[in-house]
Order: C-alpha cells, then sequence, then structure tokens
C-alpha cells in the first residue's frame, strides 16, 4: 500500500486555504504528521477518509483514485477522528460488534471472536459489559482504535489520539498501534505532541499553514538542526532582550540569572555552547525559528499548553 498526495488544495466556503498545493507520499509503517492547531492536519485527514472533498488535487492509494474509486477506497480504511463519540445506550462488547458489523465482518458468532480477541488486545475484556459511554477517558480512546483496526484496515489513520490522556495511557495507545504495525499496512497519526512522534514514526510530515515544512525521518529533522541549539547563561535583563529574539526552549533559574536553552544559527551579542539537539529542538527550528513565525507559534502553544507533553 502506498498513498500518493498531489498538488491537494482545499478552500472552505469562507474563502480559507486550509491546504495549500501538498504533494507527499507515505508508505507503509507509521507516518507522523505533525504542526500546530490549525495546520491543516484535519481538513487532510478528513479528506483521505473521504469525509470532505478537496477542492484541487487528488490522492492515489495504490492505484484507486479518491475522486474515482471511493467504495474500494473506503473498504480500506480504518478512522479514529479526533471527537470520537458514543452512541448512547451500548455496551463496550456491542459497540465494537457493531464496528466490526460495519467493517464488513459477517456471522453472529465469528463476529463475537473477532470482538472478544479486539477486546483484549485494547484491554477492555474485562469491562466489556459496561456502558461505552461509560468508560474513563482513555478507555474510550482505546475503544475508538479498537473499532478504527476491527477490519483489519490497510490504512488506519488516527488523529489527535493522545490529547488529554495520562503518560500511561499515552503509551498504552502507541504500543496497541505499534501492534497492528504490518509490513503493507499505513498508519497515519497526527498530533501536535512531538513525543507522540518521535517514539513511534520512522517517517513524518511537518505542515504550517496548510504547507509542507519537512518531510522525512525524525533523525533527519534532529539532524538538520545540529549546531543551532544553544545553551547560554544570562541575567535578568538579558533574558528580557534575548526572549525577544530568538525562541526559548527551557529556562532554569542560575546564581544571578538563567540558565536558557535557545534555537538560532548564531545568537548574536551573547556567549554560549551549543548543544546536541532532540526532536522538540528540532520542531521548534522548523517551525518557531526557521519559519519566522515566532508570534502565532507561541499563541498556539499558549492556547493548548501541551506541546511537549
Ligand atoms: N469548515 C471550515 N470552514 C472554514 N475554515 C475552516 C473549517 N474547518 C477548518 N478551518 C480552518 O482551516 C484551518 C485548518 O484547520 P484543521 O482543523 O485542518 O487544522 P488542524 O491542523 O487539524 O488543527 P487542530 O489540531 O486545531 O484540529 C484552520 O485555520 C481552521 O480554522
Amino acid at each position: 500500500m502506498r498513498i500518493k498526495i498531489e498538488n491537494l488544495s482545499k478552500i472552505y466556503a469562507d474563502g480559507h486555504k486550509a491546504l495549500n498545493g501538498l504533494n507527499l507520499e507515505i508508505e507503509p509503517g507509521m507516518f507522523g504528521l505533525l504542526g500546530p492547531n490549525g495546520a491543516g492536519k484535519t481538513t487532510l485527514m478528513r479528506i483521505l477518509t473521504l469525509l470532505q472533498s478537496s477542492t484541487s488535487g487528488t490522492v492515489y492509494f495504490d492505484d484507486y483514485d479518491i475522486a474515482r474509486d471511493r467504495k474500494a477506497i473506503r473498504s480500506l480504511l480504518g478512522y479514529l477522528p479526533q471527537d470520537f463519540r458514543f452512541f448512547e445506550k451500548l455496551k463496550t462488547w456491542e459497540f465494537l460488534d457493531y464496528g466490526a458489523g460495519l467493517a464488513g465482518i459477517q456471522g453472529k458468532r465469528k463476529r463475537a471472536e473477532i470482538v472478544d480477541e479486539m477486546l483484549r488486545k485494547v484491554g477492555l475484556y474485562e469491562v466489556r459489559d459496561r456502558w461505552a459511554n461509560k468508560l474513563s477517558g482513555g478507555m474510550k480512546r482505546r475503544l475508538g482504535i479498537a473499532q478504527a483496526i476491527i477490519g483489519s484496515p490497510k490504512v488506519i489513520i488516527v488523529d489527535e489520539p493522545t490529547t488529554g490522556l495520562d503518560p500511561e495511557e499515552r503509551i498504552r495507545f502507541r504500543n496497541i498501534l505499534s501492534d497492528v504495525s504490518d509490513k503493507d499496512v499505513i498508519i497515519i497519526l497526527s498530533t501536535h505532541i512531538v513525543g507522540d512522534i518521535s517514539s513511534t514514526c520512522k517517517k513524518l510530515a511537518l505542515l504550517n499553514k496548510g504547507e509542507l515544512r519537512f518531510e522525512g525521518s525524525p533523525d533527519e529533522m534532529i539532524r538538520m538542526t545540529e549546531g543551532k541549539v544553544w545553551e547560554i547563561f544570562v541575567t535578568d535583563s538579558e533574558f528580557k532582550e534575548i526572549k525577544e529574539k530568538y525562541p526559548i526552549i527551557s529556562t532554569i533559574p542560575s546564581d544571578g540569572g538563567w540558565d536558557i536553552q535557545i534555537v538560532a544559527e548564531h545568537p548574536e551579542g551573547f556567549e554560549g555552547k551549543t548543544i546536541p539537539p532532540n526532536i522538540e529542538h528540532a520542531y521548534v527550528y522548523f517551525m518557531d525559528y526557521l519559519l519566522q513565525d515566532k508570534m502565532n507559534m507561541y499563541a498556539d502553544r499558549e492556547e493548548d499548553g501541551e506541546l511537549f507533553k
């Protein structure tokens, strides 16, 4: 399976350009779609899952064209949307049984076996008789991923799956996805949380304002940031000055001032040393510094407060 996105654009009725001439190829494995709020991730996922049309451009799933072969493409897809909800009054197993039916699994007995196996896989077997809408947040997400993967789809798309989950549930969720990784399955994981990507995805795409800013492996992204992350000691007044000029990644109080980490080509007027970058540094470099888009970025970060979880 291979997805080829060609020149994809989406302009909403109010004139907002959510995707702008996107070109991207996605191969089997876990693929991360990273970008701040409003980058266009949900728009892209909704186009890929046929819930929304594009304004121009197209997408191929192998030889299937999204404009023509909708039925065939639909049968390849499993989707966990960002705002995943349950119908009222369905028990956990009933919900999944319903999902299995939608995924084309026929025969009551066969379906029951598959549902039980899946409930065990996602750690919900013990609560199979509980009302689905009474599950904890983490359990609901696990039930959501269970319904997305139950028909063994070739393309699994999950939108912001770990938002609001505690660290233990995050890891659990990632492990479920890693378990279903297969050599011919594409898993697209959209997130604005950098840590979700670095620990699981071989390849990633970075979107900002509907445009592709980087495509490659997390390691490549980190390599391109080498020599750009600086550790500097600053006094209080210098801190105010440097804050205006460069994105600050961390701040630790130190005797008479602050030990800070910033992203910069060469921090003019300050003495410091470069340190080895990690994926979070690389994200700031691409999104914030490289794009000279500092103020927007900080507004997004304050809004959701979980960029670096
Ligand atoms: N129906 C719509 N009409 C007009 N503009 C829209 C519509 N849906 C989304 N947008 C705008 O398009 C841009 C991309 O939105 P999208 O939801 O795809 O981004 P995102 O990266 O998924 O962000 P988030 O994480 O906040 O969902 C945003 O500026 C958003 O406000």
